[in-house]
């Protein structure tokens, strides 16, 4: 277990040793924990490294100064420093247990005792530290045991774990999917039911990063289904759609069965109903991002696709945006067909512009966006046919709407 970290690139990596020298006078004063040696234990990349130390931050922060490491104060309350080292960001954090919580926010005191800071964390698997000179595995609540069960364990009461933070039952769920085997425990299970009330008192930001990564995971649905039969998403997500269960699985399969790349609006919008204004209001009460929001809305807007308009929906709304729509409210056949209407099929562009159609006598005004508009449908109704057969074909309407005004 020691050489699985000690020979890790990330362990090795000259940003990490330069902290480690920096920090690291005494023994035993400087630990790697949480997910970076949980992950690196099961083999998983890491990217993200976490230190714990005895050191006070004034401390930490006074040592990087001196080795020439910048630090900054990120949390300094909570006792944590983050130092920029060869370019890559690490928190480090001072030994802590807490003594008094509201469910949102930990206060803390400082600690000297390893099995003290980790009594305070969330879960086994994430209570695993390793010792930044040797790699030496530390272990005081069988977290390599789980780890390697594939057992996702509250440490000592799930449900004073969860009233120190109610993001654990999110985080809970997405560990599960992450690393569980496809069961749960039902004391854990009955304590995120208990305390998803306390998910309301949440920043919205934190929850939709949660809900997030567990939906982007390789495999949520075991976790969603859990979550939906403890009704763990009523206090956030009351317009969850009943048929989410099922659609979840249909998109997976489909992501995997047409190697298509995992995508989180298509993800999202297994959960909600198709409904733009239930996808509006949880986008806001989300805070979701502009960009992301936009996505949602393009999904659940308009006509549901056919074989007929997909290609039309993929130039209107873009090829993702057509391939997510198929992929959620369609049957596999007709799945399957839009998917065969887009292979190889390069979004063409429309390659007639104002001028062309003033060239072709249509007189300059209001008429060119009305004569450029009606060109465009007919072209893509058409199928999209190359340039020079959409001029002939647009000289011809052209030819035939100018006589047309003129008559009338
Ligand atoms: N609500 C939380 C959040 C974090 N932690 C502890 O802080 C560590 C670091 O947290 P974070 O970086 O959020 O998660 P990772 O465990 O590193 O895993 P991942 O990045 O995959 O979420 C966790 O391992 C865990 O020990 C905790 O106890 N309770």
């Amino acid at each position: 277990m020691t050489e699985i970290i000690y020979n890790s690139d990330w362990f090795q990596a000259k940003g990490l040793r330069n902290i480690v020298d920096a920090l690291s006078k005494e023994n035993d004063g400087l630990r790697i924990v949480g997910g970076a040696v949980r992950d690196s234990l099961l083999g998983l990349s890491v990217s993200d490294v976490d230190l714990a130390t005895k050191l006070l931050p004034k401390e930490v922060m006074g040592r990087l100064e001196r080795a020439g490491i910048k630090s900054v104060p990120t949390g300094i309350e909570h006792g944590t420093v983050t130092a920029v080292s060869d370019g890559k960001n690490y928190e480090i954090t001072t030994l802590r247990r807490d003594v008094a919580t509201d469910g949102r926010r930990a206060v803390v005191a400082f600690s000297t005792d390893w099995k003290e800071d980790a009594a305070r964390r969330d879960f086994t698997i994430n209570a695993l530290y390793a010792d930044a000179y040797t790699g030496e595995i530390f272990d005081y609540f069988s977290g390599q045991h789980d780890l390697n069960l594939g057992v996702v364990r509250f440490i000592g009461d799930a449900e004073q774990r969860i009233a120190e933070d109610y993001l654990r039952i999110l985080r809970y769920f997405r560990f599960l999917a992450r690393f569980g085997t496809g069961s749960a425990d039902q004391e854990a299970l009955a304590a995120c039911a208990k305390g998803a009330h306390g998910l309301t008192a949440l920043s919205r930001e934190r929850i939709a990063q949660e809900l997030t990564r567990l939906i982007t995971l390789p495999n949520p649905v075991f976790s969603v289904q859990l979550m939906v039969d403890h009704q763990i998403f009523a206090p956030f997500l009351p317009e969850l759609d009943k048929a989410a269960v099922e659609r979840l699985p249909s998109i997976l399969d489909r992501e995997v069965q047409h190697k298509l790349a995992v995508s989180l609006p298509a993800r999202l919008l297994t959960l909600l109903p198709r409904d733009q204004v239930i996808v509006d209001r949880v986008s806001a009460r989300l805070k979701l991002s502009n960009r992301l929001r936009e996505q949602l809305t393009n999904r659940v807007s308009g006509d549901l696709p056919t074989e007929n308009n997909i290609r039309e929906l993929a130039y209107r709304k873009g090829t993702s945006c057509a391939i997510d729509t198929a992929a959620l409210y369609t049957n596999s056949n007709v799945f399957a067909l839009c998917l065969k209407r887009l292979l190889n099929w390069d979004v063409p562009v429309f390659g007639i512009k104002g001028g062309d159609v003033i060239a072709m006598g249509v007189p300059a005004g209001p008429m060119v966006a009305k004569t450029l508009h009606l060109l465009e449908q007919t072209w893509i109704n058409d199928d999209f046919p190359a340039t020079d057969d959409l001029l002939t074909k647009s000289h011809q309407i052209v030819v035939e709407l100018l006589s047309a005004t003129k008559k009338a």
